[in-house]
Formats: structure tokens, sequence, C-alpha cells
């Protein structure tokens, strides 16, 4: 089976010239809930931003056999999406954000393109299932709590369901274990349903306990390789 999204030979700079990593190889397939582990500093958020085309890299990221360039990478970016683990640091509130995503060229062309009220909905019902209260919409980012602006980030990847890819990077780093569970089961239940576009996940954690519950593939990143661990 051809993997769904691949990467060839990725290195990474960093703006000193020093390589963070090299020759990183990983494919992921539909179904795939990848667990990316490593040590701290060892370049796991750096690999999402390159995967997501956020961070200048070389080697190849093919989706579907395709570079971001020749799908064009505003497209690519709403078919592979990276999901910050500090959404905090954006500018305005959330539904700014939100209607400002939907109305971007790149949205409004992909082929699941729904009306803004019906995805405005839908993420606000995934947000809902969150436990994350209707009024944080209009709170500016740098006003609500981690845990707060981890599950709406979270809702508005969900809700605008253009995502086949989603690079989560800590996502639950600042939630309470209910709350955690709640995004466990959402984020396997999509990866397993056929009824959103997301088809596979690659998720950061430096819980165990997490990387069981919710991976299928375990990956430790070094500096030279990203090496799959056989897990029983
Ligand atoms: N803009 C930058 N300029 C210089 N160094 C950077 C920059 N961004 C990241 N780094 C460095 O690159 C390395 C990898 O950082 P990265 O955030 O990818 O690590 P990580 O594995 O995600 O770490 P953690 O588990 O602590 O979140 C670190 O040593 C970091 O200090």
């Amino acid at each position: 089976m051809s993997p769904l999204l691949e990467i060839r030979n990725i290195g990474c700079l960093n703006p000193d010239n020093h390589y963070v990593f090299q020759d990183i190889n990983l494919e992921v397939h539909s179904g795939d809930i990848i667990i990316l582990q490593g040590k701290s500093g060892c370049g796991k958020t750096t690999l999402l931003k390159c995967m997501s085309h956020l961070r200048p890299y070389k080697g190849d990221v093919l989706l579907h056999g395709k570079t971001p360039k020749a799908l064009g990478i505003p497209s690519y970016r709403t078919h592979v999406m990276y999901v910050p683990q500090r959404p905090s640091l954006l500018p305005g509130t959330p539904r700014d954000f939100l209607h400002t995503i939907i109305n971007l060229r790149a949205h409004q062309t992909h082929p699941n393109k729904c009306t803004e009220e019906e995805i405005t909905q839908q993420t606000l019902d995934i947000a809902s299932q969150l436990h994350a209260e209707e009024l944080l919409w209009d709170r500016d980012w740098s006003n609500l709590s981690g845990g707060e602006s981890q599950r709406i980030a979270l809702s508005v990847a969900l809700g605008l369901d253009t995502a086949e890819v989603l690079l989560l990077d800590e996502p639950t780093s600042a939630l309470d274990p209910e709350s955690s569970g709640l995004v466990e089961r959402l984020i396997t239940e999509r990866v397993r349903g056929s009824h959103a576009s997301l088809k596979a996940v690659i998720w950061i954690t430096h819980s165990e306990e997490q990387g069981q519950r919710v991976g299928t593939r375990f990956c430790q990143l070094t500096a030279g390789e990203c090496k799959e661990e056989q897990r029983i």
C-alpha cells in the first residue's frame, strides 16, 4: 500500500547553522496514530513543523506521492495540519481565527468545503464535546488558559474537517486527566471512523501511558533517525 504521507531524508538546520536532525525517514499510512517521542530538545516539534511545511528543510515530504509545492503549499497545509502546543500566541479571538481560516482561498477550494455556518457549528459542537464553553470563542487567545486554548485549537483543526493528517504537538500537555481522556477518545474515534477527513495522526507526548492508550505505532526521534519500536 502506498503511503498517505512520506518523509524522505529530511534534515533541518537551526538559525545557528546546526542540524537539529538529518536523514529522517517515515511513512505514514491510513489508520496510523504514530506516537513521536524523544528527549526534550531532540527536534520533535521541528520535525512536525517541517512536515507541515512551516520550517525549511532538506529532503522530501510527499502527500499521496506529491510535494507540497506541486499541491500548492496553502492547499497542502489544509491536508496536513500542525496543531501547536501553545496556540495562545495567536492574535485576536478564536472566533476571528476560525472566520479567517474558513475564508482563506486554500480552504474555500478544498473538496470538503461546507458553508461557513456549517463549519462554525461543527467546530462549536466539537469544542462542547471537549467541555470548552462557548464564551471562550470571543475571548482573546492571550486570555485563555493553556488547556482552554489547546481544546479550542483542536476543535478548529477537527471542525474544519480538511486534514487527512493531523500533527499534534503535545495536545494534552495543559489538560487535566478527564479532559485528556476526552481528547484521546475524540481523536481515536475520528481516525478509526470513516465520517471525517482525518486518516492519520502524529502525536507528540512525553506520557508513556497516553502513548499506550492511543498509539498504533511508536517512534523515537534522535539527531540521526526516527526509529520505530516494535511493541506488543
Ligand atoms: N528558532 C530557533 N533558533 C535556534 N534554535 C532553535 C530554534 N527553534 C528550535 N531550536 C532548537 O532546536 C532544538 C529542537 O527543538 P524542538 O522544539 O523541535 O525540540 P522538542 O524535541 O520538540 O523539545 P521538547 O520535548 O522540549 O518540546 C532545540 O535544541 C531548540 O532549542
